[in-house]
């Protein structure tokens, strides 16, 4: 099975990527040394895979439990996260088990950050079921919750022990789901391959239809673009918060607009462009790169702007909260062209008044 190494010493695992994985998923249980399996899912997802995932993972003398959640943001939260634990703690789960991850990125990130936590850590799994977390969310071991005043606030970097990726599973995500994904698609060509950026445009029909050669290439060049990044600086104090790119702006839409009325990859869509625009306005980029990428994101169907009834000041409340800032200062990912970013952290209050008003 072709397979990409997240290269972190003893933290290290593979992201395997294969169609039809998820009913032949038997090597998964190298992964799992204990006898307890919990997967953790949710009410859109289980009745999808969760029965595929046991029946594969059966005969093997383990003891699989599951617990599913209710779909969506909202439940990306401390209250769901003390839910699980309960759950954990009256079914005696101990230390040697391991949790499952079966879904988007909430449930990864969730289910990443209760693994992390109980008992201070136990293994946890990622068999992500969306474009977007099977593209970002799965790999580099970022996990946490939303805090009502601001996104993903309460969490831990904690790596799984291996991610196993069935781009099948893409047949059944809403089409609005599948554009979500493709935002985090194109950061990548953005922040770190030019080359990529232009394969994306010219494999963009082929894409949208979801050709399943197309979509494994695609997914693929992406897991290995994160793994280099992760590899390089797996705790963000470098080139890791070029990830964040258009995320400054998109956790202002998502937390001002309220979790899941706008979903992540659509505000981190909106978010790029005013990051491109203010690039532009400081001369990094140029103004028909800022069409390439606003014609990208347009093709599948991505706002090109932000809510219409947010306030300049409303973007400002929530960025000077953003995890990029150190010390009172925001710090912002602009591109330089396509193909490269840097972190900045000299916007002016006038820069940032006249691009958000
Ligand atoms: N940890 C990271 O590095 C990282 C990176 C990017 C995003 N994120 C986080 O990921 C979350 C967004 O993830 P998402 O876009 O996967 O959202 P999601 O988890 O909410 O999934 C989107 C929707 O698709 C449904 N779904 C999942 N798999 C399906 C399938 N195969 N068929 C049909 N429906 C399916 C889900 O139930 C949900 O309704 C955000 O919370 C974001 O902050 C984390
Ligand atoms: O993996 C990373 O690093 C990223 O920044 C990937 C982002 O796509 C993702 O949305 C991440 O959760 C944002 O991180 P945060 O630290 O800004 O919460
Ligand atoms: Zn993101």
């Amino acid at each position: 099975m072709p397979s990409i190494l997240v290269d972190l010493g003893e933290r290290s695992y593979p992201i395997a990527i294969q169609a039809g994985s998820l009913q032949n998923a038997g090597f998964l249980l190298d992964a799992i040394s204990g006898k307890q399996v919990v997967i953790i899912t949710n009410d859109v997802v289980a009745p999808l895979y969760l029965k595929t995932l046991m029946n594969t993972l059966s005969g093997a003398n383990k003891n699989i439990t599951h617990i599913i959640l209710a779909d969506g943001e909202a439940t990306k939260t401390l209250a769901s996260f003390e839910l699980i634990m309960t759950h954990l703690l009256q079914d005696r789960i101990s230390r040697d088990a391991c949790i499952i991850a079966l879904g988007g990125g909430v449930i990864g990130d969730l289910s990443g950050f209760v693994a992390a936590c109980y008992q201070r850590g136990i293994d946890f799994i990622q068999i992500p079921t969306t474009l977007l977390s099977q593209v970002d969310s799965s790999v580099g071991g970022k996990t946490a919750v939303n805090h009502p005043l601001g996104k993903n606030m309460i969490g831990a970097f904690y790596q799984p022990k291996a991610v196993v990726i069935d781009p099948t599973t893409l047949q059944s995500l809403p089409q609005k789901e599948f554009a979500a994904g493709m935002a985090e698609v194109i950061k990548y060509g953005i922040i770190y391959d030019s080359t990529f950026f232009k394969w994306l445009n010219t494999h963009k029909a082929d894409i949208k239809q979801q050709e399943p050669k197309a979509l494994s290439t695609m997914i693929a060049r992406c897991c290995q673009i994160k793994a280099d990044i992760v590899n390089q600086d797996e705790k963000e104090h470098g080139i890791r918060a070029l990830l964040n790119l258009g995320h400054t702006f998109g956790h202002a839409i998502e937390a001002q607009m309220g979790y899941g009325n706008w979903l992540h990859g659509e505000a981190v869509a909106a978010g790029t462009i005013l990051a491109c625009k203010l690039s532009a306005m400081r001369n990094q980029m140029l103004r028909s790169e800022l069409r390439q990428v606003s014609n990208i994101l347009g093709y599948f169907d991505l706002p090109l702007t932000g809510p219409a009834n947010m306030s300049a000041q409303d973007y400002i409340t929530h960025m000077q909260r953003d995890k990029k800032v150190l010390s009172g200062t925001m710090r912002f990912i602009l591109p330089i062209g396509i193909g490269n970013a840097q972190v900045v952290s000299d916007v002016t209050q006038a820069q940032l008044s006249e691009l958000l008003n």
